[in-house]
């Protein structure tokens, strides 16, 4: 199941600099092995925004909620989920 994610950053402006790097390092790590394993499949930065778009390809709606959750950058996020579905002119056998 593929769904297009949108995640908004919003750390507080006194937020320990440390802390802060601390939360993006954990964040990078975490992304990027989930993009090895093939579950977070696009990620985007947004142009001008401490946002991105991402495409997460998982099992459930569940999965998809408890890996987000898990994200270090989760409580400081606003994240918009909309479920994605193969459009019939797509040429991209993979779009699923
Ligand atoms: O910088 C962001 O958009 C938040 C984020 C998600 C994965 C990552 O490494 O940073």
């Amino acid at each position: 199941m593929l769904f297009h994610v949108k995640m908004t950053v919003n750390l507080p402006v006194d937020m320990n600099p440390e802390r802060a790097a601390r939360l993006k390092a954990d964040e990078k790590a975490l992304a990027q092995q989930l993009q090895q394993t093939g579950k977070w499949r696009h990620l985007w930065r947004i142009a001008g925004l401490y946002a991105n778009y991402s495409v997460f390809d998982v099992d459930s709606v569940q999965e998809l909620h408890d890996l987000l959750m898990q994200l270090p950058l989760y409580p400081y996020m606003a994240i918009e989920v909309n479920a994605l579905c193969r459009h019939p002119s797509s040429i991209h056998e993979d779009d699923r």
